[in-house]
């Protein structure tokens, strides 16, 4: 692969659960890039992190040859852009309207994931009686938005030869949370939104999701940890 040499100056300062971190694991993965794994104390955080990310201060953070990126969907679309010869997971940029309405389309869908699903989620194991009822409802409602979008393809489109794509990647992580949403919520996603429960069951038979997502109970369990530090009974 073209990027072999630069490959070895890949490191990402991470933590284990986070599904922003997992979005760059899934997606060097899939571009079969090497980097090295640096799990974080978020509690304590490194001079490192601080240092790389001084603005937000969070993980995840790739460094590229010691040169600091921040922002998963923002690290996604360098990982194209710096690793040309790898799989894209947006369509590449090229002069046609089409690949420019694509790119667009996808862009918009990852950050629909961001501004509504991991808000939502928090809500659900945060909030008891009618606020944790009306972040139910409304995750109903963003999972079945999700649905129409995927519509009757395979995955949401956008990566090169019927892979993973950028909408998928930025999605993906957040399956190893939809168990703790549906009890945390009483609903179930595979009711809600059937179609969207396969295509997480197809993402997670592959390689890069497997390797990279802890198993949903794992993520129960955090959220129980998370629980009892901000005193939610
Ligand atoms: N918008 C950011 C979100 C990153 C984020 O929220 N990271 C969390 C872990 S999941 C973090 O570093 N939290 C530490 C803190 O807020 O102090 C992204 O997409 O990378």
């Amino acid at each position: 692969m073209a990027a072999a040499a630069e490959e070895k100056e890949l490191v990402l300062l991470d933590f284990w659960v986070s599904p922003f971190g997992q979005r760059c694991r899934i997606a060097m993965a899939e571009k079969g890039l090497e980097f090295e794994y640096r799990e974080e104390d978020l509690g304590n955080k490194s001079d490192l992190l601080l240092r790389s990310n001084p603005v937000h201060k969070k993980i995840p953070v790739l460094l590229h040859a010691g040169r600091p990126v921040c922002e998963s969907l923002i690290i996604l679309q360098y990982l194209d852009d710096a690793f040309p010869d790898t799989p894209h997971l947006l369509p590449p940029a090229n002069s046609s309207s089409d690949a420019a309405y694509a790119r667009a389309r996808a862009r918009f869908w990852a950050d629909y994931v961001d501004k509504k699903l991991y808000d939502c989620g928090s809500r659900l194991w945060r909030l008891k009686g009618e606020p944790q009822a009306a972040a139910r409802r409304e995750m109903v409602e963003i999972l079945r938005t999700l649905e129409a979008e995927l519509g009757d393809g395979e995955f949401f489109g956008g990566g090169e030869g019927g892979r993973l794509g950028f909408v998928d990647v930025a999605l993906v992580p957040f399956t190893a949370w939809f168990y703790s949403y549906e009890r945390c919520g009483g609903f179930s996603v595979e009711e809600v939104a059937p179609k969207l429960a396969a295509w997480a069951r197809r993402c997670g038979q592959i390689d890069s999701v497997a390797k990279h997502l802890p198993s949903p109970e794992k993520v129960y369990d955090f959220i129980a940890v998370l629980k009892k530090k901000y005193g939610v009974e």
